[in-house]
């Protein structure tokens, strides 16, 4: 598949699709979070295999919604595989048993939390030692901006200071972005993003805006039929054998 001529679903759409996948489709948002978030770890640990050089410290950063859960998720399977060293940063959080027994199940591997932003500003800037990359999982398919608060400074000084610190990897949307018509006037730089069941608009600016970026496709779970209503069946056709993800190239 070209880098840079696939389908996508709109903001709308995908919204409705996932609905649907969880009404008449009979999933849970459990099983859709969890399929996703390992998609992404899978993205990660085929981008960025964790080296012997260093600590593989991979901070996640952890929106109120379900993009921050799939973050979550991914945390725990790149945990678990050994190798990376996550570190949560997880300021705004929901009320919501699903959350916090993702939140448990991280703290039973020990992985830590950053409490402020300007713990984040520290240990991101701190040369070779600190992070070595960045989960963007702030926000997804209903982000509208502009953004707000606390998040608004985070992302800015992502954005501000995107030459000295790790690589970013983007779930499903650059954070920030405006989900149909892309950058905003705070990019959070990312340098990898991993759409999930389909890329949304904004995912053509992303790659369009250099050779460099780097796009994965995960969230492998559309059946036939849903493909079909959605449009998107070239794009469940891209996946090989039993694999998570696809790499467009
Ligand atoms: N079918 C799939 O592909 C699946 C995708 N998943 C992931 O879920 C997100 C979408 O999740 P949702 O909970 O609908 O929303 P978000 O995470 O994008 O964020 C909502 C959250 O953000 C707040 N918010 C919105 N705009 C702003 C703003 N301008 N400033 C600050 N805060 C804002 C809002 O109040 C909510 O609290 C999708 O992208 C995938 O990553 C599922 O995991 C599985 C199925
Ligand atoms: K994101």
């Amino acid at each position: 598949m070209l880098r840079s001529s696939f389908k996508t679903l709109s903001a709308k759409a995908a919204a409705q699709l996932d609905q649907e996948l969880m009404s008449t489709g009979a999933f849970s948002i459990d099983q859709l979070m969890e399929l996703a978030g390992l998609s992404v770890a899978q993205a990660i640990y085929k981008q960025y295999p964790p080296k012997k050089s260093c600590n593989n410290t991979v901070l996640v950063l952890v929106g109120p919604g379900n993009n921050g859960g799939d973050g979550l998720v991914a945390a725990r399977h790149l945990k678990l595989w050994g190798g990376y060293d996550p570190i949560l940063y997880y300021p705004k959080r929901t009320k919501n048993q699903l959350y916090s027994n993702l939140v448990t199940q991280l703290h039973d591997l020990d992985v830590n939390e950053l409490e402020s932003v300007e713990d984040v500003k520290r240990l991101v800037s701190v040369p070779q030692a600190g992070v070595d990359l960045i989960i963007d999982s702030l926000f997804g398919f209903s982000f509208k901006p502009p953004i707000r608060a606390p998040f608004d400074e985070l992302i800015r000084y992502l954005a501000e200071n995107h030459d000295k610190i790790a690589p970013i990897v983007s779930v499903d949307i650059p954070s920030g972005w405006d989900v149909d018509k892309g950058p905003t006037d705070l990019d959070i730089n990312a340098t990898m993003l991993v759409s999930l069941t389909a890329p949304k608009p904004c995912a053509a600016r992303f790659v369009d805006s250099s050779a460099e970026k780097i796009h994965y496709l995960g969230g492998r779970f559309i059946n036939p039929k849903i493909a079909k209503k959605y449009d998107i069946e070239e794009l469940v056709d891209l996946y090989e054998g039993n694999e998570l993800i696809v790499k467009f190239v």
